[in-house]
């Protein structure tokens, strides 16, 4: 813990496993962050499977790489939406970076278009803070059944018959969070006694910290689908954050192909990805003071 009037420790983090395209979203991510000035700086987790060309270029990209272990998933039959999901607990790891106060997670395939730095000192101590999720694609649930969504809780009232409504549910897309190795050990066991579900360590961390969950706008992690699902919730000028997590909308192997894919919006929205990504900078800042000349001998033949 910081002592009265010393600065916090704080950093962006982002997690990277396996050796496909994830890369690119991270580097991504990197530039996004130095071309809103960002104040703090990125942390890559990487795990074992993550090859060294990757590793290189991510510090070549000025990002400060940590490796991490896998955190496997609870015992259990898979449910995952996704068979990917279950590589997802290792975001867990992030705990023990106690070498910071404060940490604010990314995930790879995120964007940032306006500067976040606020979002450190808009989390208060204790508490975990992120984007309320959107229910409308999770057929596996009561919600679905019925229409009902956190997003526009009037839209169809919550009935009673089928319990009490869904706690205040968030999307693990991006959190801030204070590492502390102690929470990583509790919930280490709580994940023991736990079971595979659809979200994964998403569906984890919202059990874990349903009594400390502090939302803020979605401006911070706008996903894609919202776009189609509550655009009454959307205002892109004010949007700073996209979330490139509806099917088929990763930048990196967006095809136009599949459901809302050839949207104009969502087109426009991989273009400024790839502008971003395409954005050339200066990788390398050399903190050393250059304190004498080198001649270098020329070699072309000219005096
Ligand atoms: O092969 C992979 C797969 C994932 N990732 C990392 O893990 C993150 C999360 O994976 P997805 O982007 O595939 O997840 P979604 O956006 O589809 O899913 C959402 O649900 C997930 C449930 O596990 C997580 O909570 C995730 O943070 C949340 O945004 C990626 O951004 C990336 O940082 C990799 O590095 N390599
Ligand atoms: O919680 C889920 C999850 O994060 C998915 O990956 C995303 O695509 C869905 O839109 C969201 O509701």
């Amino acid at each position: 813990m910081p002592q009265q009037g010393e600065e916090k420790r704080r950093a962006f983090v982002t997690f990277l496993a396996g050796d496909g395209d994830y890369i690119k979203g991270v580097i991504g991510l990197s530039k996004s962050l130095r071309l809103v000035d960002s104040r703090y700086k990125l942390i890559v987790s990487v795990l074992p499977d993550v090859p060294r060309r990757h590793t290189d270029l991510l510090l070549a990209h000025g990002c400060n790489v940590r490796s991490i272990q896998p955190v496997l998933p609870p015992p259990g039959v898979c449910a995952f939406a996704w068979p990917r999901y279950a590589i997802n607990y290792s975001k867990l790891r992030m705990w023990e970076f106690e070498d910071y106060d404060q940490l604010l997670y990314l995930d790879a395939d995120m964007m940032v278009f306006e500067n976040i730095d606020e979002l450190f000192d808009l989390s208060p101590p204790g508490f975990l803070t992120a984007v309320k999720d959107c229910f409308c694609d999770w057929s596996h649930t009561p919600q679905f059944t019925l229409g009902y969504c956190q997003q526009c809780p009037g839209r169809v009232p919550w009935n009673f018959a089928l319990g009490e409504p869904p706690k205040p549910y968030f999307n693990a897309g991006m959190f801030v969070f204070e590492p502390s190795s102690k929470t990583f050990g509790r919930m280490m066991q709580a994940l023991a006694e736990n079971h595979p579900t659809p979200f994964a360590e998403q569906d984890f961390l919202n059990l874990f910290f349903q009594d400390a969950f502090r939302p803020v706008p979605n401006a911070y992690n706008l996903e894609m689908a919202m776009l189609w699902r509550h655009p009454e919730n959307v205002n892109l000028d004010k949007t700073k954050v996209i979330h490139y997590c509806a099917a088929g909308s990763k930048p990196w192997a967006y095809t136009g192909e599949g459901a809302n894919m050839d949207r104009e919006d969502v087109k426009e929205l991989v273009r400024k990805w790839w502008g971003v990504y395409n954005t050339p900078l200066i990788i390398f800042k050399l903190d050393i003071d250059v304190k004498y000349t080198i001649t270098i001998p020329c070699t072309c033949g000219k005096k």
